[in-house]
């Protein structure tokens, strides 16, 4: 493939260089013949330019001619007139100009040239007419509105035809042109659209000055052969753009067939001007230098107007117009002027001729290099066909080399394909082998590996089963260890709390001892001064060693007994205390596990002094046990008056002088026997307003104070190895329901408490209450507050929650003594009763009814039990089941608690029956004898 590629591609190269030379060859040739007709062309250019280099412009020497007439002297009043012509014209035949950029500058002479020299021309006839028909002599000569430069301006027109090559340049025609030989009929009546003007020589009928006679028109006609305009009015002014075209050209005429120049309708406009310019050269005396081949005949006919002319009725008019004498004068000088400007035409003219011969030899030039150029196209023709004709059998050579070429190539192709697929057909068997040899390989590796692995696996069970069992003997072993650690550990806690216990022995030894020391020191003072006065004795006796080691020996003993009898003072302390406690609970005892006092609370201002019972407090200053309330006045049926006496006897009788304080310094040591480990219930009995609240609650009441004594016992209890924790609850039982005082007061009353009982231990818990841990002494109060607060959201206008409830402050005290290892726990209940008037049940309905029956229910239930309690009987049944309140308090009153109730006593006449009722109630209480407290308390086994 890649051989038959290489013998084709050098055919094709071969090919190609072949064909590289033709087509250079044409190329090259193509380019000359590009740029034949450019050389040409530029040859003819140049050769233009440089003819134009020595020729001048038409218009140039007409200007030029123009100029040199303006260099010649004229008269004055000619020269006037032909100032603002003269003054435009040197712009353009300046001869400096001319001859400085006669090549570079100087227009070829084409149709943009001429019309340039059109446009010069008009403007030279514009500026050079208007400012002559306004300041004109002529015009102040010859009548109103007559322009006399117009027969100046029509002799430039006829120089300004700049195109002087070929028959279709227009020329300027004048009547002074003299170029018979390049008018041609024939072009003139090429013009199409013109106005016409009639040739016949017609006058101006509107004329008011002046007229042209027959005579004159006729004369001019035939002798001059210039042609005598007749213009009507519609032709003259109309923007006709050549006079001449309007002007009918007749053979006699050597009038030239075009008139070059923008319209002059101005110049033509007065008719008597026109007619005296045209009859000025007919004065003309046939010597004039415009054109020798153009003779001019001197009119037959008067011209001018005179005196004796047609115009009779003008007779009697005078004035300057009719002075023929000035008139024939200026005509003259005009004439003069005007014939000279003449010979100046003539010159111009005979420049042209040249200039037209001039031309016409660059024609033929141009013409020469054309055939010359036709030729060299011909040849080139020929040679551009036999260069085709090469180009096309190359071509078909190589089209035929590209067929082959591509033969070739789908033959290899072809062959390719086949062996591509052959070789692919054999790589597939291949690879299927390989695969299928690589797949008996796989397997027969994952074989031996799932073989490996199983092997493995098994020992790592082996291993693992090894380690499971190594490492359970080894827990165990570890837990063997770790639980005779643990036991050591607990060794050694004991150990360490021996030795703590020691160690503050030993302080307190040291202590002791130096309490001890500091006697000694003092005795030492003594001894020293003994021993100064021993000294002395030595001295005096001078000897005697074995008395002072004795002496010496007494000391050291004395300080040892002085040791040892601290020592014995601090265990004779220690027992004390225990003892102190034991003679306490004793006391407590004997006083009675149920005691009564009974408070008067006193009147209060709003309270009428009239309505007061009279009470009588018989042995108010000894023991202040007992209380008269004398009855009202009663009249005796023999007509005598008396009054009942109620005397009542109670543990204490508090009048209604009595502070709070004062009643806690009577219950003071029940709040000790909490602390040593008894369980204490302090409630207060007694009808609505009777002062029940105040004694419990109010800011120095029980609670408060029992807390206060409680931390101030617990901390002088520290010294000698005490450490106690408090913690409170605050609950109310209302309709024979638990509510918690402390907790959310939303819940008050839907919130349900169960009381469990430990009876072993004879602890009493409630479910989901709020305890506080009293850490300092104001947390009491808060507690208060809280509660106070929970009960005033609870309470409505007709039901005072206070005195419809029972509310219970529950106080924990656990006490730890590290030094003798006691420990305590007791329970200080202070209850503060709902009231206890004998509410009716026939007046109440509803709630009122239901709070009554549940109040009057817990009341008599509490009744019930310290009545059970006080038969004394073993196992006997105590129903504290039958209200809330007794279960609650079950193990606060009984046996294992000490018990005090606080009657209130209103002073009021009006709460007497309840006064008496209360106190009835309260009697019985206190003749209740409710079995020995026993202490919450255990002591360490050591
Ligand atoms: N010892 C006292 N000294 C001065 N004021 C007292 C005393 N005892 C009670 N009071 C006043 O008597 C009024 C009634 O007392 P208190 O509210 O304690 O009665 P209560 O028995 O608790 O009534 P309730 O059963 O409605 O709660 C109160 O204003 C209280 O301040």
């Amino acid at each position: 493939m890649e051989g038959e590629n290489m013998v084709i591609y050098p055919r094709l190269c071969d090919l190609q260089m072949e064909l590289t030379p033709v087509q250079s060859q044409m190329q090259t040739r193509a380019s000359t013949r590009m740029r034949m007709p450019q050389a040409g062309l530029r040859e003819a250019s140049s050769a233009m330019t440089n003819s134009r280099s020595g020729i001048m412009a038409p218009g140039t020497i007409a200007n030029k001619a123009m100029s040199m007439s303006r260099m010649e002297p004229s008269p004055p009043m000619a020269q006037q007139a032909l100032t603002p012509s003269a003054a435009t014209r040197p712009k353009a035949a300046n001869p400096e100009t001319r001859r400085a950029g006669s090549v570079a500058r100087q227009p070829p002479p084409t149709a943009k040239t001429h019309s340039r020299g059109n446009s010069y021309a008009s403007s030279t006839m514009s500026r050079s007419t208007a400012p002559a028909s306004r300041n004109g002599p002529f015009s102040s000569t010859v009548g109103p509105g007559t322009r006399p430069t117009s027969a100046m301006s029509r002799p430039q027109s006829s120089f300004n035809g700049r195109r002087p090559v070929g028959a279709s340049i227009p020329r300027a025609a004048s009547a002074l042109d003299t170029h018979m030989e390049d008018t041609s009929p024939s072009v003139l009546g090429k013009r199409k659209g013109m106005p016409q003007i009639s040739l016949i020589p017609t006058r101006a009928p509107s004329c008011p000055v002046g007229s042209v006679t027959p005579g004159l028109d006729q004369g001019w006609n035939e002798a001059s052969g210039i042609a005598a305009l007749s213009i009507s009015e519609g032709s003259v002014g109309s923007p006709t753009p050549s006079i001449a075209s309007t002007i009918p050209w007749s053979p006699r005429t050597p009038v030239p067939r075009e008139i070059h120049g923008t319209p002059k309708p101005p110049v033509l406009r007065n008719c008597a001007s026109s007619a005296s310019l045209f009859t000025t050269p007919m004065r003309y005396d046939g010597t004039s230098s415009i054109s020798p081949r153009r003779p001019f005949k001197k009119p037959s006919i008067p011209v001018f107007l005179t005196k004796e002319s047609t115009i009779r009725s003008f007779d009697h008019v005078t004035g300057p117009e009719w002075d023929q004498d000035s008139r024939e004068k200026s005509l003259d000088m005009l004439m003069t002027t005007f014939m000279e400007k003449m010979n100046q035409q003539g010159q111009a003219s005979t420049g042209l001729k040249e200039t037209v011969d001039l031309y016409k030899t660059r024609i033929s030039d141009l013409e020469t290099s054309r055939d010359e150029l036709k030729e060299v196209t011909i040849t080139q023709r020929v040679e551009l066909d036999s260069l085709r004709n090469q180009l096309s059998t190359a071509e078909q050579t190589l089209k035929e080399a590209k067929r082959d070429h591509e033969i070739a190539v789908d033959d290899l192709d072809q062959r390719h394909r086949i062996e591509l697929d052959s070789s692919k057909q054999l790589s597939e068997e291949e690879t299927a082998n390989i695969t299928a040899r690589y797949q008996d390989e796989a397997r027969e590796l994952r074989r031996k590996f799932d073989r490996e692995i199983e092997d493995e696996k098994a020992a790592r069970v082996r291993a693992l089963s090894q380690l499971t069992s190594q490492s359970a003997l080894d827990t165990q072993k570890s837990q063997i260890e770790l639980e005779r650690k643990d036991r050591d550990l607990v060794t050694l806690r004991e150990e360490l709390r021996s030795l703590k216990a020691d160690l503050d022995r030993e302080r307190k030894t040291v202590q002791d001892l130096k309490q001890n020391l500091e006697t000694l020191s003092g005795n030492s003072v003594t001894l020293e001064s003994s021993i100064r006065a021993l000294k002395a004795h030595i001295e005096f006796l001078e000897g005697g060693r074995e008395e002072q080691s004795k002496s010496f020996e007494r000391c050291n003993q004395q300080m040892r007994d002085a040791f040892a009898e601290t020592e014995a003072i601090k265990e004779k302390l220690r027992r004390e205390e225990t003892l102190r406690r034991k003679l306490h609970n004793q006391v407590q005892e004997l006083k009675g596990n149920i005691r009564v006092f009974c408070r008067v609370r006193p009147s209060l201002k709003s309270e009428p002094s009239s309505d007061l019972t009279l009470m009588q407090y018989p042995d108010e200053t000894d023991d202040a046990k007992e209380i008269n309330i004398i009855g009202p006045e009663e009249k005796g049926s023999l007509g005598g008056v008396t009054r009942k006496n109620n005397t009542f006897s109670f543990d204490r009788v508090f009048n209604p002088s009595t502070q709070n304080a004062e009643v806690f310094d009577e219950i003071s040591q029940l709040v000790q026997s909490a602390l040593d480990g008894y369980n204490v219930c302090i409630f207060c009995y007694g009808q609505t307003g009777s002062g029940k609240t105040h004694t419990m609650s109010s800011v120095d009441g029980m609670i408060p104070r029992a807390v206060h004594q409680i931390y101030e016992t617990a901390k002088g209890l520290e010294e000698k190895g005490w450490r106690y924790t408090m913690a409170g609850n605050f609950v109310e039982v209302y309709n024979e329901n638990l509510n918690d005082l402390l907790g959310n007061p939303d819940e008050l009353d839907k919130k349900k408490h169960e009381i469990r009982h430990d009876m072993q231990r004879g602890k009493t818990t409630i479910t989901d209450i709020t305890t506080v841990n009293l850490d300092s002494p104001q947390m009491v109060e808060t507690i208060l507050k809280n509660a106070d607060a929970n009960r005033s959201v609870a309470a409505t206008k007709a039901n005072e929650r206070s005195s419809r409830s029972h509310s219970v402050f529950i106080l924990k005290l656990t006490g730890e003594n590290h030094i003798t290892g006691e420990r305590s726990e007791g329970t200080l209940n202070l209850v503060d009763l709902a009231g206890s008037e004998r509410l009716s049940h026939s007046g109440a309905t509803g709630d009122r009814l239901k709070e009554t029956q549940n109040i009057n229910r817990s009341l008599s239930s509490l009744g019930d039990v310290i009545a059970a309690l006080g038969q004394g009987k073993e196992g006997g049944h105590i129903p504290y089941r039958n209200s809330k309140l007794t279960y609650l308090l079950q193990f606060s009153l009984g046996g294992n608690s000490k018990t005090l109730m606080f009657v209130m006593v209103s002073p009021l006449q009006a709460h007497m029956s309840e006064t008496l009722t209360s106190l009835k109630f309260a009697t019985k209480v206190h003749n209740t004898h409710i079995g020995t407290a026993k202490r919450q308390a255990r002591v360490r086994d050591t």
